[in-house]
């Protein structure tokens, strides 16, 4: 990709997993800037990684070519106006904020034609197999666009939607959903212990099976219901085991989970895009 300055504003924890991520497909350190009120979240950055780093955001975004705004939802309203009087025009914004609607961070920014690129990655971008799906404003140009897939792409998949309103739903999906391979591994994990597995067996068996599951998922060609049916010999022990998570209504409990986090981004967006006074 383009070799540019990319401020971060934030640098928690998803910040971390695109920094890593970016490092590790060979962006160079010394082009990455982070700015956090905590020295502890700096200092750590700073020693893994060897970007720079900033408690200030106004100073950390002078002569940035891209910013990244990686604080919580909740502060974005705050941050983003505060950037607002510093903005460069020719500056690219990219927000990883759940909820947060393009109109809104504009709107803050107060700067009408400002480039902005409303993204959801997810935290798989630190080992470079993320996912993200972003969507720009009409005043992004085509070369910003290229950027900010460019930037993503980096850290792994990327793509982009066709209607904002789509963010909701990807973030349901690829946003949270490293959590819910990580709960589903820590309920197989814990019940191959109870089944007499010691930990670091049940661990390294359950870790390569999502693994190889995955991949094979990826390159095989077959979608995920003939895989399943693959595994599944009649009368055997999958189909035992797939009874009983149908039978405790597994499909139905996704269904919920998903439109659970789904409706949260939307009412993150609804609660949080209103305007208060700074
Ligand atoms: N964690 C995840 O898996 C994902 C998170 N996101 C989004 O990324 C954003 C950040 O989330 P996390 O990294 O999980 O949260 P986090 O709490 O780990 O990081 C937020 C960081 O912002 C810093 N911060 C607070 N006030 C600030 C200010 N005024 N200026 C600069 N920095 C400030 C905090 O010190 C903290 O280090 C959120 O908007 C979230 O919706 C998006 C996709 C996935
Ligand atoms: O839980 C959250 O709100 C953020 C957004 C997607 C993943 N983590």
């Amino acid at each position: 990709m383009k070799e540019c300055i990319i401020s971060f504003i934030g640098g928690g924890n998803m910040a971390r997993c695109l920094i890593g991520g970016l490092i590790a497909n060979g962006f160079p350190a010394n082009k990455i800037r982070v700015a956090d009120p905590n020295s502890e979240t700096l200092n750590s950055l700073a020693a893994g990684y060897s970007v720079n780093i900033y408690q200030d955001n106004v100073a950390a975004i002078k002569d940035a070519d891209v910013v990244v705004l990686a604080v919580k939802p909740q502060q974005m309203q705050s941050v983003v106006r505060s950037l607002g009087t510093h903005w460069k025009p020719e500056c690219l914004l990219i927000s990883i904020a759940a909820g947060i609607r393009l109109n809104a961070i504009s709107r803050w920014l107060a700067h009408a034609d400002a480039a902005i690129v409303r993204t959801m990655p997810n935290t798989p971008s630190l080992v470079q197999a993320g996912a993200t799906a972003l969507f720009a404003n009409s005043h992004t140009r085509h070369d910003q666009r290229e950027l900010a897939e460019g930037i993503m792409r980096a850290v792994g998949l990327a793509i982009w939607l066709d209607d904002e309103q789509h963010m909701d739903a990807v973030t349901a999906l690829s946003g949270s959903g490293p959590a819910y391979f990580f709960l589903v591994m820590e309920a197989m994990e814990s019940a191959a212990k109870r089944l007499g597995l010691d930990e670091n067996t049940a661990r390294m068996l359950c870790l390569e099976t999502a693994f190889g599951a995955a991949k094979m998922a990826l390159e095989s060609g077959d979608n995920a219901a003939t895989l399943r049916q693959k595994v599944t010999s009649p009368g055997g022990t999958t189909e035992r085991a797939i009874h009983e998570l149908q039978d405790g209504g597994l499909t139905g409990l996704f269904e919920n989970a998903m439109v659970a986090a789904a409706l949260r981004s939307r009412e993150l967006a609804d609660q949080l895009g209103q305007d208060h006074e700074q």
